[in-house]
Formats: structure tokens, C-alpha cells, sequence
């Protein structure tokens, strides 16, 4: 895996650039800062942009990456909060973020989802108690089944940025790609058949919503929000179209699967074995990657998937702490789906 080790001198520069954006905007979800993080990105260190821009355009990498050596203020980030809804920390973590959303930004456009953590653009990832045994970023006690990102959704993200904020206990996030040779000509034909059916994750049902908006769409049958919630549910009863779990070159194939949230297919045997062949050749390549404070890890959710092993929360402010931003390439796809043609939120 490849990483780039920020300098002395590249530090300095990125945090002049966050001292002049924090000085203009204060808070990451701000659609004028969401609209110009491309501009403001433009004035990152050249050999970043450049690192990044051969991460998104050569595809002979490992299909994650590291970008670390900013330095994070223990102290100054706060204590790890007990729950994403309050964002009490949007001030103390400002800079780290935005530079989340500057690196994002060189990938594509960021964009977040009306159903997942209440449709913020910048994602949080701790324990959160009552969470223990869920398969959700705010778990801990069972191991994060790997997955593509949002994998169940024609608008998934291209890439997928972590910023590793606090992992006091090393716990590792775990990446896996596919070795194509490793499947028979025959599998591989049948995984790039429409055979396959993705369920929505946990992290977008209703019952994962804030209690605050809960109540904002109260007693109105046509919220938006409400009518996503509707698809959500109607995607969750395997009405919806099959997919292929690979797709692209059958060379070097791109990857749409979440084991997990997939049923197994009782009228395809020749489908079914495809697929659990596929699982065992992905699963035998599985990494272990722990990231430290200050790592960025870039990951391209087209060829690769990620999980996360299980670790015991403490929830006493000093738990595990990531940031995380999805990305696309191409906003217009999903122009069915956002409200307005700048609106980064998918419905
Ligand atoms: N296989 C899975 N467990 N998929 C769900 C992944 C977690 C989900 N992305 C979240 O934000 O919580
Ligand atoms: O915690 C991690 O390292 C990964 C979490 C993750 O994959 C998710 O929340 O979707
Ligand atoms: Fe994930």
C-alpha cells in the first residue's frame, strides 16, 4: 500500500490554507465551502495533488492509500463524543475536516445521503453504546463484515476517504481486493450477470435517524426525507432490480458486493457457488491496516472493500475516532435523486 508522508514544510503550507478557510467559513457542511473546496484544493502542496491524482487515474495501485504526518491535537479534538446527532465537536475538529473534504475534492465531488446519519456530508465513526453487536460503524463488539460502501445503491460512492482521528487500541481497519485469477472463467461469467441482490445497510434505516429530525418532519406525509425513508424500506424488501457484483473489465473487475445484507440465492446454484467463491478469494485476501492519528486513508470502493475488526468500547471519551466522506465522479447520475442541481444530499 502506497503513502505519502506529509513534510515539514507541506504541513505548514496546508495549515496556512485551513487558517485562511477557517477564517471564512465555520462549518464543513457549508454548501459555499462544499462548492469551492475544488478552488481551495487547487492550492494544496503539488506533490499531494499529485499523489492523489495518480491514486484516481492509475489504477495499477493496491486501490487504497495513505496520506499521513498531519499532526492532530489530541487535546484540542475533545473528547471522542457519545453520538454523531449533536456534532459537538464541529469547531474543535474544523480543520481536519475541511482538509477531509480539500483531498475529497481532488477525487471527484463529495456528497452525502438523506438516510445515513442524518444526511451530513462528513461522517463520524465511533462506538456508540446500544451499538455494540450492530454491523455499523458505531459498532464494536462484532467484527465489521467487509463491504463496498453503500454497495446496495446505484449512486454508492467512486471513493471513500477515512481520516483516523483517535485509535488508542490499534484497532485495524481491514481492505481486500479481488485477484481475478483466482475465480474460474465460468464464475466469473455469472457474477457479471444481473444474478444478485443488495439490501440497504443498517446505517440507512429509520430507526438510526435522530430523535431531533424525527420530529422536523413530523405530521408530513411528503417530506422528502419521509419519501426516501419509503425507498429505503421498499429496497429492503428485495423489491428492486438485480445486480451483477462485478462489472467493468472481467480482467481486472470492479466489485459491488456487502455479504452481509446479500441473501442466499435458492433458484441459482450456479450463481450462488460464483459468489462463494468469490467471498473466499476476497476473504483470503483481506489486510489488516491500522491507522494512526492524522492518516488519511483513501479508499477506491470500485476495487476494494473494507470492513473493520471488533474491539471492546469504553465509551469514556477516548474511544476509536474516524471522520469519513464519500465521493463521486459524476454528480449528474444522481440528479434524479437531489433536489436542487447543487445539492449534494442523494434522497
Ligand atoms: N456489511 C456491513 N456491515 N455493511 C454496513 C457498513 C457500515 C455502514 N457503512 C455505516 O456507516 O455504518
Ligand atoms: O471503522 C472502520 O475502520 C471502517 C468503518 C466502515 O467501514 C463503515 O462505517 O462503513
Ligand atoms: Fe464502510
Amino acid at each position: 500500500m502506497s503513502r505519502l508522508v506529509l513534510s515539514h514544510q507541506e504541513i505548514s503550507d496546508i495549515q496556512s490554507l485551513l487558517k485562511d478557510i477557517t477564517s471564512h467559513y465555520n462549518s464543513v457542511e457549508d454548501h459555499d465551502f462544499i462548492k469551492d473546496s475544488c478552488l481551495y484544493a487547487q492550492e494544496l502542496p503539488w506533490r499531494i495533488r499529485e499523489f492523489i491524482n495518480n491514486f484516481r487515474l492509475i489504477e495499477n495501485n493496491l486501490g487504497t492509500c495513505i496520506i499521513s504526518g498531519y499532526p492532530i491535537d489530541d487535546y484540542k479534538i475533545g473528547l471522542t463524543p457519545s453520538h454523531w446527532k449533536w456534532k459537538a465537536d464541529a469547531l474543535h475538529t474544523l480543520e481536519e475536516q475541511i482538509l477531509l473534504v480539500l483531498y475529497g475534492s481532488l477525487l471527484g465531488e463529495v456528497f452525502g445521503w438523506s438516510t445515513q446519519q442524518d444526511g451530513y456530508i462528513v461522517h463520524d465513526i465511533f462506538p456508540i453504546q446500544s451499538h455494540e453487536n450492530e454491523q455499523l460503524g458505531s459498532g464494536s463488539s462484532q467484527s465489521l463484515w467487509w463491504h463496498n460502501e453503500d454497495a446496495f445503491h446505484p449512486y454508492r460512492a467512486d471513493y471513500v476517504i477515512f481520516l483516523c482521528l483517535r485509535n488508542p487500541d490499534k484497532v485495524a481497519t481491514t481492505i481486500g481486493n479481488l485477484n481475478v485469477e483466482q475465480l474460474k472463467k465460468e464464475q466469473i461469467q455469472a457474477l457479471f450477470e444481473p444474478n444478485f441482490y443488495i439490501r440497504p445497510d443498517e446505517s440507512h434505516l429509520e430507526k438510526n435517524e435522530s430523535e431531533i429530525r424525527k420530529k422536523s418532519r413530523e405530521n408530513d406525509g411528503s417530506n422528502l426525507i419521509t419519501l426516501s425513508y419509503e425507498k429505503i424500506n421498499k429496497m429492503n424488501s428485495c423489491a428492486g432490480d438485480k445486480i451483477s457484483v462485478l462489472f467493468g473489465s472481467p480482467e481486472s473487475p470492479y466489485l459491488r458486493l456487502d455479504p452481509y445484507f446479500m441473501d442466499q440465492l435458492n433458484n441459482n446454484e450456479e450463481a450462488q457457488n460464483a459468489f462463494d467463491a468469490l467471498v473466499r478469494a476476497i476473504d483470503g485476501n483481506i489486510e489488516p491496516i491500522t491507522l494512526q492519528p492524522g492518516d488519511y486513508c483513501l479508499i477506491d470502493n470500485f476495487r476494494v472493500v473494507h470492513g473493520r475488526n471488533s474491539f471492546k468500547a469504553n465509551y469514556d471519551g477516548k474511544d476509536r475516532w474516524l471522520k469519513r466522506v464519500n465521493i463521486t465522479k459524476d454528480l449528474r447520475k444522481s440528479r434524479d435523486s437531489r433536489s436542487t442541481s447543487t445539492s449534494r444530499i442523494i434522497l
